[in-house]
Order: C-alpha cells, then sequence, then structure tokens
C-alpha cells in the first residue's frame, strides 16, 4: 500500500496551516535549487501533511522568480502524493464574484520567463497533460467545500499569466473571449510539474477581485486584493481542514494516472541519457528510471 501524504501548496495570504499537530518546519535540500521555504510537516487528525508557503514566509518571492521546480521536487522527496494548490486570483466572469472559490479543471499557460519542465538535454520525457486535474482530488475538495458551506464553483480554465504586473484591460478581455474563468500567476508551470513528478495535483482559486474587465469594479490593485484575502485564508484553511479529515489513508490510484504519468513518456534511449540529469531525476522520476 501506498501512504498517502496530503501537500498544500499556499499561495497569498496563506503562510501557514493552524491545526496542524506534530509540527516541524525541516529545509528539504534539492537538486533543483532552493525551495520557496522549509516545508511545514504535520498532522491533520490522522494525515500525514507537508504545507509549503509559494512565495515564502512573509510573501518574499514574486510569482516568475519561485523555483517551481525546487518546490515540486521537495515535495516529492517528502513523500507527498497528493497537492492541493491555493492560489488568489481574478475574475473572468461575472458570476465569479470575490470569495468565491473555483475548482480549476483546464489551464493555459501564458507565461514566458519560467523552467517549466524536470526533463531536458538527456532525458526528453512529454507526459499526457490533456487532463490536467485529478478528478478524485476535485470530488474530495467538493465535498469538503459543502461541508463547510463555502461557495464553490466546479471546473473553469484558469489563465496563467506572466506578471507581476496585473494585465491591460485589453487582455482580461482577450482572455473573457478565450472562455477563461480565472487568471492568476502561480499555477503555471507547478500544475505541469507535478504531473512531471506523478503528483496528483487540482487548484483551488480563491477570487479576489474582478481583474480589469468589469466597469462596476475598475481596474485591479493590491489594496482591493487585500480586502478578500484575508477572509478567503480562513475559509481555505477550513477547506483543508475538512478536506485532511476525510481523505483515506492509502494513496487511491488516480483514475486519469497523474500517478504512473511517466510510464511511457521518456523518450530518451536508456544508452543516451545523461548520467548528471538522471541523478537530478532521482526523486521526481525514481519509480521509472530505477
Ligand atoms: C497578491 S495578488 C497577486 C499574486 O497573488 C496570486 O498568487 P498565488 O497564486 O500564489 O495566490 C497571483 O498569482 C499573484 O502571484
Ligand atoms: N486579477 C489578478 N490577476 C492576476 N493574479 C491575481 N491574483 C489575484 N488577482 C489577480
Amino acid at each position: 500500500m501506498v501512504k498517502a501524504v496530503l501537500g498544500v501548496i499556499g499561495g497569498s495570504g496563506i503562510y501557514d496551516l493552524p491545526g496542524l499537530r506534530e509540527v516541524r518546519w525541516q529545509k528539504v535540500e534539492s537538486p533543483w535549487g532552493e525551495p520557496s521555504d522549509a516545508l511545514c510537516f504535520g498532522t491533520l487528525g490522522d494525515l500525514p501533511m507537508v504545507f509549503l508557503p509559494r512565495h515564502g514566509r512573509g510573501h518574499r518571492i514574486p510569482p516568475g522568480e519561485i523555483n517551481y521546480r525546487a518546490n515540486i521536487d521537495a515535495l516529492k522527496r517528502a513523500g507527498v502524493t497528493d497537492v492541493v494548490s491555493l492560489s488568489a486570483c481574478g475574475s473572468l466572469r461575472a458570476d465569479l464574484a470575490p470569495g468565491m472559490f473555483v475548482l480549476v479543471d483546464q489551464y493555459i499557460d501564458r507565461t514566458v520567463a519560467r523552467a517549466k519542465s524536470f526533463f531536458g538535454t538527456g532525458c526528453v520525457a512529454h507526459v499526457a497533460f490533456g487532463d490536467p486535474v485529478s478528478p478524485r482530488l476535485l470530488d474530495r475538495l467538493e465535498a469538503a467545500a459543502r461541508a463547510e458551506a463555502i461557495a464553490l464553483h466546479r471546473g473553469g480554465t484558469y489563465l496563467a499569466m506572466e506578471g507581476p504586473q496585473f494585465s491591460t484591460l485589453a487582455e482580461s478581455r482577450l482572455y473573457r473571449e478565450w472562455g477563461c474563468a480565472v487568471i492568476g500567476m502561480t499555477n503555471m508551470p507547478e500544475a505541469k510539474l507535478a504531473r512531471e513528478a506523478e503528483l496528483c495535483y487540482a487548484s483551488v482559486a480563491m477570487v479576489t477581485d474582478y481583474d480589469s474587465w468589469h466597469e462596476d469594479h475598475g481596474t485591479v490593485d493590491v489594496a482591493k486584493i487585500l480586502a478578500v484575502m484575508h477572509a478567503n485564508a480562513d475559509s481555505a484553511k477550513r477547506l483543508v481542514a475538512r478536506l485532511a479529515a476525510d481523505f483515506p489513508a492509502e494513496h487511491e490510484p488516480c483514475p486519469i494516472g497523474s500517478d504512473t504519468a511517466l510510464t511511457y513518456a521518456i523518450i530518451t534511449a536508456p544508452e543516451a541519457r545523461d548520467p548528471a540529469l538522471l541523478r537530478k531525476l532521482d526523486a521526481v522520476a525514481g519509480r521509472v528510471l530505477g
């Protein structure tokens, strides 16, 4: 049996997880560089949990400078099987009001200046990503939100922008025409890397604002976001506590194969593989590389 370990990546406004027991912050070394912070290990009920504040405690790191590879690698090394990503986001739809939580099921990646893969020259891999989110995690998040009476919308496309500046009005309108539901700066390449690391992944996008398109709300700024973010953070912590309380002790095989994503993904012939890269892949791809 594979023991379930729930990883939580906390976004803006979420720098700890109250309610964790046996808490210990511990630095995890990664061959991919520095994770955003030490990892916070603990238990909620009987479930082992690992928490990582995406921007570091004190919100030191901007979205474009987060070492997403080190973060996902460190969570993998810590034994995490499932990752819930918590994120502040702007809404691109009138019906998704500030305060609502959206369970994202698709992404559009418009980030441009980030390392997006663990693989590369010396070990090439192409994982499937048509279904980027683990549906079973979504089911569990939906049930937890219902139990906590948190307003939630299931489904929607998250537009990942580079930032750190917010969108222009023209960009905001364009993303609405593309049918996107929410916008943020961090879920890519995080979701791609989680898939490469064979982690089940789901994003909870917590709406803080209407981005720049809404005539009644003007353009977005950090003051508007902060006004909603703290209430969202309290709900998110309740959501996670409920999720953990109902989480199975044994890792459930992912119905879309997130946890076996590398089985047929590596295309480089064994004799052409770069030993130095293979060493860095020990945690992420250890299951298939041996
Ligand atoms: C503080 S507003 C902009 C900031 O918030 C979001 O971060 P996260 O996804 O980590 O909650 C957004 O992506 C920006 O990084
Ligand atoms: N409107 C917005 N655009 C990008 N990231 C955000 N995070 C919170 N609100 C956002």
